[in-house]
């Protein structure tokens, strides 16, 4: 077992909450917690399934009236007090996050204020939640149109961003008036039932939060047919995503999916080399390469394309490998075996095509994996056409800007996409002709509270943070008034 030294052990949940009640399952069936760095237990949390997911709903339907009659300053009140109890409460949920997930404590750290961030925005966007007044169509007519809460709201999250993903749901749906029933994923439960308990903390009434933890069939069953949940907001892989999205129409439920990435990082030849390593590092090895938004096929163009492949294979042998808890750590562990095979996978077809490896290329025991650069890839490789969701870092060469558009547009996804270069007109014309959600121009990493997150094509729908965030949890109502 881990032994976790928490200032406060009291985050430390091993129950689920339901209506403001700490429980086990019904049957007392239990999911056991293990970090990925060492396999070792941390712990266990219930295994719930439907009957307990139909408990949580309906004590959300029933706490939503009182929630979203109160005023927008009054729910502002509460996720600050929110936002203040993590950030408080850093250090602890950092260490939480390090022992389930395996990602490095600076990048826990990071993730608990990136998280923090979501419900500090969200509490400010809670009293500006605006109608409009439209000049009426006959004299005798005035037209008002008001937004309220859409309802109850569910909210199903991955591994990998144990608490951003969460507060990036949380945080709208609170704030617009909803409630929710969260489902976290089984291999990381603690950082969600930790935020849980804050809340709850911070004044979130019971029955406005609950986190459901166990079968995630049952509970998505549950969670997608209930006609009382009126939304569902899930990150995870497109795959899961298109299961969830036909579950849902069978009660029309409004849906906001963040799902995979394939990402493309274009280096030109006029791009400057050093920032464009810089961008490459944290856009490609952030969380071990297991995040969404990670660059998956670097397209570098022939001018440049030896001295990027040299600085970068440069830079990723110096990447510290090992256990997030662990000193000076920047690559940690990915979260499972299967992540690892799959790696291993890309690899390994990569190099029976003809790729070169310039640095990494093998696994370094249990569920680590070395920095990896792969010169000569193609795009017949699986690497090209499939989300890695690893530390490997291909390289494809291109010759002119049309074809590495077309290149980095040949692809399903549409999540998140880099290029690096310096004429204006050619930033303007590629940043134009990128299919995809959100660009990052000179810049690697361009996550934030304050800007839409999402994707198109089957990188999901609806977006995530910023002004637009609030809208997919609020309907719009058209208020006719004649006779005037
Ligand atoms: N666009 C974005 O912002 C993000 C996209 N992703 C994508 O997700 C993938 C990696 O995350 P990963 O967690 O493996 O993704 P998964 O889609 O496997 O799991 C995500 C969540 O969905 C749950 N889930 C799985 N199957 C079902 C089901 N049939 N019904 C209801 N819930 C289900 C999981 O529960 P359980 O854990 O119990 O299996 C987990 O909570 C990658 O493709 C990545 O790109 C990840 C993060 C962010
Ligand atoms: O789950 C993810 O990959 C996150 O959305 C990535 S980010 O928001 O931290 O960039």
């Amino acid at each position: 077992m881990t032994a976790l030294q928490l200032k406060d052990p009291s985050l430390w949940r091993h129950q689920a909450c339901i209506d403001g009640a700490w429980i086990d399952a019904d049957d007392g069936a239990t999911i056991v917690v293990t970090n990925p760095s060492d396999g070792s237990g941390l712990g266990t949390v219930p295994r719930m399934g439907a009957t307990e997911t139909s408990r949580a709903i309906a004590a959300a339907h029933a706490a939503g009236g009182d929630w979203r009659r109160r005023t927008g300053k009054e729910r502002a009140a509460i996720l600050r007090r929110w936002y203040e109890l993590m950030l408080q409460n850093q250090e602890d949920l950092a260490a939480l996050m390090t022992a389930e997930q395996g990602k490095p404590l600076a990048e826990s750290r990071g993730e608990i204020g990136y998280a923090a961030s979501f419900i500090e925005w969200f509490a400010e966007e809670a009293k500006r939640v605006y109608g409009d007044t439209i000049p009426g169509h006959a004299p005798d007519k005035r037209i008002v149109v008001i937004k309220q809460p859409i309802g109850v709201c569910a909210a199903i999250t991955p591994w990998n961003f144990p608490a951003a993903m969460i507060t990036r749901k949380a945080g709208p749906a609170l704030a617009a008036g909803c409630t929710m029933v969260l489902k976290p994923a089984s291999q990381t439960p603690f950082s969600a039932l930790a935020l849980c308990l804050l809340a709850e903390r911070a004044g979130v009434p019971k029955g406005v939060l609950s986190c459901v933890t166990g079968s995630a069939a049952a509970i998505g069953g549950e969670l997608t047919s209930n006609p009382l949940v009126r939304k569902l907001s899930f990150t995870g892989s497109t795959e899961v995503g298109k299961v969830l999205l036909e579950q849902c129409a069978g009660t029309v439920k409004k849906t906001s999916m963040e799902l995979g990435g394939n990402a493309p990082f274009i280096v030109f030849d006029d791009a400057d080399l050093d920032a464009a390593v810089k961008g490459a590092l944290v856009s490609k090895f952030r969380n071990a390469g297991q995040t969404c938004v990670c660059t998956n096929r670097f397209l570098v163009q022939d001018g440049v394309y030896d001295a990027f492949a040299r600085k970068l294979a440069k830079a990723a042998a110096e990447m510290q490998v090992g256990d997030g808890a662990a000193s000076g750590t920047v690559i940690g562990p990915l979260i499972d075996a299967g992540a690892l095979e799959k790696v291993e996978e890309h690899v390994a077809d990569a190099r029976r095509r003809g790729a070169r490896v310039l640095v990494g290329g093998e696994r370094l025991g249990g569920n680590f994996y070395a920095p990896t650069v792969l010169a000569d890839a193609k795009p017949e490789m699986r690497i090209f056409k499939e989300e890695t969701f690893g530390p490997v870092a291909p390289l494809f060469r291109f010759h002119t800007e049309a074809e590495a558009v077309a290149l980095a547009n040949d692809t399903n996804f549409g999540l998140a996409a880099y290029f690096y270069g310096r004429d204006i007109a050619r930033v303007w014309r590629v940043a134009e002709g990128l299919e995809f959600g959100m660009v990052g121009i000179n810049e690697g990493l361009i996550s934030t509270e304050v800007a839409p997150f999402g994707g198109v094509k089957e990188s999901g729908l609806g977006r995530e943070g910023s002004k637009y965030g609030i809208d997919d949890y609020l309907e719009l109502k058209y208020l006719c008034m004649g006779g005037m």
